[in-house]
């Protein structure tokens, strides 16, 4: 079954502004999905659909055979649980240490006055070290997050995103603010992630050459409507020129 379905979704802001016209798109268990298109195309829009921070206004949108706008309350929570996010800024609490921050995932399935007194079990401690652990960070486990590098920043977002056991992780932007290389190491754990725990990604990305190499399914929205949709493999230089520049889409055979 599929996991995430856009059926005819359309997403029109109250100024009267198309962010999304007509989406069509199946998204299965396991893709590693990156989006590509001019700013303002529809990028963030497409993404925060899906875990409902941005309602649509046309169409059906289901994930895991949940109509997404019938949810509402407790049951809206409990869905959002099972959908990590990630963004730019990396939404941290700078001045906690990093297995603090990534102990906060677990904070509402917690009666608030252990939350309040902070009180994590032992199970909860190896939980977020495990999480840690898995994005190579370990070390850094009980060092304030603003004494961390931007890329060790996302990664901390990250492994507060892995504790939380997330069956997709949607990512926005995550690596515009990090130098080449700890892009590409972020790129990497993404991966590594999507591979070994069978997560499903999609990811915000404006960096067309870390989109090819690290995801292996690519979509490019253009004025709120998609114009590719491929493995990354079979994507050419004209179809990223019909992505960015308006140009028309070749078809095989042309
Ligand atoms: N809250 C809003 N109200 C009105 N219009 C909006 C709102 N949010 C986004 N838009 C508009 O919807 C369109 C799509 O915006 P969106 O943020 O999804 O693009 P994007 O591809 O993510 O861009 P960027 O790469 O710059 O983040 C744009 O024309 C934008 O101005």
């Amino acid at each position: 079954m599929s996991l995430i379905e856009f059926k005819h979704v359309s997403k029109t802001y109250p100024n009267g502004v198309k962010g999304l016209k007509d989406v069509n798109l199946t998204i299965n268990q396991g893709e590693f999905v990156a989006i590509i298109g001019l700013s303002g195309a529809g990028k963030s829009t497409l993404i925060r659909t899906i875990n409902r921070m941005i309602d649509i206004t046309e169409g059906q949108l289901t994930v895991d055979g949940t109509d997404v706008m019938t949810l509402k309350g407790k049951s809206l929570r409990r869905f959002r649980r099972k959908i990590g996010m990630i963004f730019q800024s990396f939404n941290l609490v700078s001045r906690s240490t990093a297995i603090k921050n990534v102990l906060t995932s677990m904070v509402p399935d917690m009666p608030w006055w252990k939350v309040l007194l902070g009180i994590f079990s032992k199970e909860q401690k190896m939980h977020a070290l495990e999480a840690l652990d898995k994005v190579g960070i370990l070390d850094k486990a009980y060092t304030r997050c603003d004494q961390l590098s931007g890329g060790q920043q996302q990664r901390v977002a990250l492994a507060r995103t892995l504790n939380q056991t997330p069956t997709i992780i949607l990512a926005d932007e995550p690596v515009a603010a990090l130098d080449p290389v700890t892009a590409h190491q972020v790129m990497g754990d993404f991966k590594r992630i999507n591979e070994e725990m069978n997560i499903s990604i999609l990811i915000n990305i404006h960096h067309v050459d870390l989109a090819l190499k690290y995801a292996t399914r690519l979509i490019g929205i253009r004025a709120g409507e998609i114009v590719y949709d491929g493995p990354v493999d079979q994507v050419t230089q004209e179809i990223l020129d019909s992505i960015y520049n308006g140009a028309s889409i070749p078809q095989a055979g042309d």
